[in-house]
């Protein structure tokens, strides 16, 4: 029998816990507040880089509205599409999306593109600091300069500190329309996008710019006119850096200044210092400088290409320091980019990263062992003429209806049913031409055991064109990853994955493949829904580069009917939510 007293004693018991535990939901997410925006995408008339173009903007700005919330918040944007003739949506890119799949933002996904005059409302909890950004995930309409700064504050300490912190949001840009761009993707023959025609820094760059001719404007207020960093003397800075380029790999300096990196994709790494950091599209990274030079001088921040033999002038900012006048530009030359083709280097910074050591939970080293291994090699080939990009010889052509409405309702036409394959032959020689250079299309998905681990290992090879293999950066929605290795030549299967890293990988949701090589990546297969994982190159992924994977999809209960309603679930009632 229990006592009156012992009763009280449990009851107490509980209520003590269960406000222990609100405490500790309390400090993890002190006040999460709801954070509203309403927008509207349209295009107009902007000059990124002193020549006036079309944009695809957000209230009128390019780039698009910085959100900043912290973490725990939800993060609410009323999204009117004001485009006059193609559909919409947005990626919130390193946003986890955990039991919110339908609000990814992926076209033919995750939701059904959002109609000219049509507003969706995307919901989501930022469940984790870091550094992020948004972009337009349907056709190229990145390239077309819909995207913006996402960045999440952190809301218990962080490892490092500092006084005072900028954001960097980096892309490239081209002077013929987007459309254009995807058209000539898709010709027969092929006609390439070619090299970016400027940088961008935060949606500001000069077309063709020379120092030495003088041609460069850093001061007044055109739309091109450099974002200055002004800084006080002797301080830390915190610079947030992220790409969404749609082609081109960068190098990032600051001149006398080295950065210490701190952060990569929204995950801490264990402190580097460097003089230049590469940072490949789809990726963040947050960096320290000390303000430590002399306070009577401006230096030069600059931004390269390299990965690709580069056509396009480097992009140039100044650190001002604040006593000195902003446009005052440095005697020096601005840093020299390393050569485009200097592979080492690249690896070699790729290397340096590592997990903090300070674990958190969602730092921990990797499971030791997956219970699957896909092996995905990257081709370039030709179907019908065209130039695609192919995974184990199958381009992906997306189907008009979200995988995640057709998966879950198990609408068994809307994709191909049979399971895309795990590997590619034995025999495949990665370090020429395929030997048959044709592809096929398709569409079919990856399904994953739910809470399994899952190793993909992006296995890159020779394109089309003899002695020639590019750098792909590999961006996986909903997830984070280990990146457990890098590799030259063919992964060997029983024999590569001795090297792997299982005990201090960086944690990430981009992971590059150097030409000729191979990266794995490892993760857990524990967020329901359907996802995206592909080559965050723009025009890459518009000719075929990625697959889908799909997990625990029938444990979602609830998926709001207006994100689905196209394709074979056109019919979906509205203001329902299907379910059950
Ligand atoms: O996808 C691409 O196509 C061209 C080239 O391979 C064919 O012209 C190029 O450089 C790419 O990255």
């Amino acid at each position: 029998m229990i006592s009156g007293t012992t009763r009280d004693a449990t009851k107490l018991l509980v209520i003590g816990r269960f406000f222990l535990f609100l405490l500790a939901a309390e400090m993890a997410f002190p006040n999460p507040t709801v954070r509203h925006f309403r927008w509207n995408v349209e295009s107009i008339f902007w000059s990124p880089d002193c020549i006036e173009n079309s944009v695809m903007a957000i209230n009128g700005k390019f780039p698009g509205p910085t959100i900043r919330a912290k973490a725990g918040d939800t993060v609410v944007v009323r999204l009117t599409n004001k485009l006059n003739t193609e559909g919409v949506v947005i990626h919130w890119h390193g946003i986890g999306q955990r039991g919110t799949p339908w609000m990814d933002g992926t076209a033919s996904i995750s939701q059904c593109p959002i109609n000219p005059g049509e507003t969706f409302i995307y919901t989501f909890v930022v469940d984790k600091p870091g550094t992020y950004f948004y972009h337009g995930h349907y056709g190229m309409q990145r390239s077309a300069g819909l995207y913006g700064s996402l960045i999440v504050e952190a809301a218990a300490a962080e490892p490092f500190q500092y006084d005072g912190e900028f954001n960097i949001l980096m892309s490239d840009w081209w002077h013929r329309s987007v459309h254009e761009q995807e058209i000539g993707l898709s010709s027969v023959p092929f006609r390439w996008i070619n090299e970016p025609d400027s940088l961008l820094i935060n949606g500001r760059g000069q077309y063709n710019c020379s120092l030495a001719a003088g041609t460069c404007k850093f001061e007044g207020a055109e739309q091109c006119a450099p974002y200055i960093l002004t800084v006080h003397p002797n301080k830390t800075y915190r610079l947030r850096l992220a790409s969404t380029t749609a082609l081109a790999s960068l190098n990032v300096a600051v001149e006398n200044h080295k950065m210490v990196v701190v952060e990569a994709d929204g995950n801490y790494v264990e402190p580097f210092e460097v003089d230049d950091l590469y940072i490949y599209s789809g990726e963040s990274y947050s960096v320290l400088i000390k303000t430590d030079q002399d306070p009577t001088k401006n230096y030069w921040i600059s931004a390269g290409v390299i990965g690709r033999k580069p056509n396009t002038t480097q992009a140039l900012t100044l650190l001002n320091y604040v006593s000195v006048h902003a446009g005052h530009l440095p005697g020096s030359p601005p840093p020299a980019v390393p050569r485009w083709d200097d592979f080492v280097r690249m690896k070699s910074f790729a290397q340096k990263l590592r997990s903090i050591s300070r674990n958190s939970a969602a730092l921990s080293p990797p499971p030791v062992r997956p219970h699957r291994r896909i092996a995905l090699l990257n081709t370039q080939n030709l179907f019908l003429g065209q130039i695609k990009w192919a995974i184990n010889n199958i381009s992906l052509s997306l189907p008009p209806t979200p995988y995640l409405g057709s998966i879950r309702y198990k609408l068994r036409a809307a994709f191909d049913p049979s399971p895309p394959p795990e590997s590619f032959p034995d025999g495949y020689d990665i370090t020429v031409p395929a030997a048959n250079r044709n592809c096929t299309v398709g569409n079919g998905v990856y399904m994953l055991g739910f809470n399994t681990t899952v190793d993909v290992v992006l296995q890159n090879a020779n394109a089309l064109a003899a002695n020639t293999s590019e750098v792909h950066p590999w961006h996986l929605h909903g997830h984070n990853f280990w990146v457990v290795g890098y590799g030259d030549g063919r992964f060997v299967e029983g024999l590569s994955e001795k090297g792997f890293n299982v005990k201090d990988s960086p944690v990430r949701n981009t992971a590059v493949v150097f030409p000729y090589g191979w990266t794995a990546v490892r993760f857990v297969a524990d967020n329901p829904g359907a996802w995206a994982f592909h080559c965050h190159l723009e025009p890459h992924l518009h000719m075929g580069m990625g697959v889908v994977l799909a997990e625990g999809v029938d444990r979602l209960r609830q998926i709001p009917a207006g994100a689905l309603r196209c394709g074979l679930m056109a019919d979906m009632p509205a203001n329902r939510t299907v379910g059950g």
